[in-house]
């Protein structure tokens, strides 16, 4: 198992092979046999081939327009590259089961389920059914997953070992007609509670954060995402997060009615400010639809009601209007 198994991956090391052999193409020689399609196809087999060998390929579709695939400074990725100043993964702290086998979930001394249980006593211990996928009730306070690491004693077929096993149902990308690219199931079903992937990007420090943030406002296209779980804010008024991710080499849609959610999740890391941000999806989703998170965090939030115009009070081009299409749209993609 090699999943994220202590990546220290900088931002600075991003790699940019395929962008060069894409740009090195004549336009046409680009066009001829889909070439830039399948260069760009490929790349995501070899950046992911080492911590999901078995998850479906993802293949890259526009029936919009003539853009061959996303911009090439897209990369996908399930490894979080570490941006100027933020620590490398805390392996030093990480502690492991000393389990036999697969960890029953009704063990009393199991550390794994001790150390998940303290973040929600009356819970349901590991938060996996057997199958693989949470257990459903996780979205409502973002409690944080605690996977078995490489520290554990316990087999990899562990009941608490699902995220780093990787995605198992295709999903595609796609060109959207009017919100650019975006990511969509493929051609299964794909059940509730289902792991899809990591919101994967540059973990950024605040003040880096802040400064593209600015930047990112004015073009009408942002990334961004505070680590602002409630477990690491609960019961600090002056709380504010450490560290933001910036998927600006990634990166799904927004919709008022999403059918994905964000979950922090921990692995090979014992430093409880850097979760991975896993994405879930939260209902059934049918073949071809689209996977959307909401922008707007997981808590229910009736203030600011739909402003229908473009551009918000200072004129940023990120306050465009949301055009998630669905019955229960609040107009803006954010709070
Ligand atoms: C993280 S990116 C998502 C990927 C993006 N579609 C692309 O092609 O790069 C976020 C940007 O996508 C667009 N977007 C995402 N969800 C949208 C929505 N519901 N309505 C309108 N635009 C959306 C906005 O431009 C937003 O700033």
């Amino acid at each position: 198992m090699k999943e994220y198994a202590n990546h220290h991956v900088l931002a600075k090391d991003l790699p940019h092979e395929l962008q060069d052999r894409i740009n090195a193409l004549s336009s046409r020689a680009r066009r001829e046999g889909n070439m830039q399609v399948k260069l760009f196809e490929q790349a995501i087999i070899e950046n992911t081939f080492e911590d999901e060998p078995h998850a479906p390929s993802i293949c890259i579709i526009n029936e919009f327009d003539d853009e061959l695939t996303p911009p090439l400074e897209f990369h996908y990725s399930n490894l979080m590259w570490h941006g100027e100043g933020v620590p490398k993964p805390d392996v030093a702290n990480l502690q492991g089961c000393g389990c036999i086998g697969p960890c029953d979930p009704k063990s009393k001394t199991c550390r794994c389920l001790v150390h998940q249980k303290q973040y929600w006593s009356d819970g349901p211990g590991f938060l996996y059914q057997e199958e693989g996928r949470n257990k459903g009730q996780l979205k409502i306070f973002d409690y944080p997953i605690f996977e078995c690491n490489d520290f554990c004693g316990c087999s990899e077929d562990c009941p608490n070992r699902v995220v780093q096993h990787g995605r198992k149902y295709p999903i595609e990308i796609r060109k959207t007609q009017l919100k650019g690219w975006g990511v969509f199931a493929g051609h299964k079903k794909i059940p509730r509670n289902t792991y899809l992937g990591i919101y994967a990007g540059e973990y950024l420090m605040d003040a880096e954060a802040e400064r593209r943030g600015i930047l990112y406002n004015k073009f009408g296209r942002t990334y961004l995402f505070d680590v602002d779980f409630y477990h690491l804010r609960a019961g600090q008024d002056d709380w504010s997060p450490k560290y933001s991710i910036d998927a600006y080499h990634t990166g799904n849609n927004h919709s008022c009615d999403p059918n994905c959610f964000i979950n922090p999740c921990y692995i090979n890391e014992a430093n409880l400010d850097k979760p991975l941000l896993t994405i879930f999806t939260q209902r059934d989703v049918l073949p071809g639809e689209e996977l959307c998170f909401s922008y707007r965090g997981n808590e229910d939030e009736d203030e600011d009601a739909a402003k229908d115009s473009e551009g918000g009070e200072n004129g940023d081009a990120i306050y465009i209007k949301c055009r998630c299409g669905a019955a229960n749209c609040k107009g803006r993609m954010w709070k």
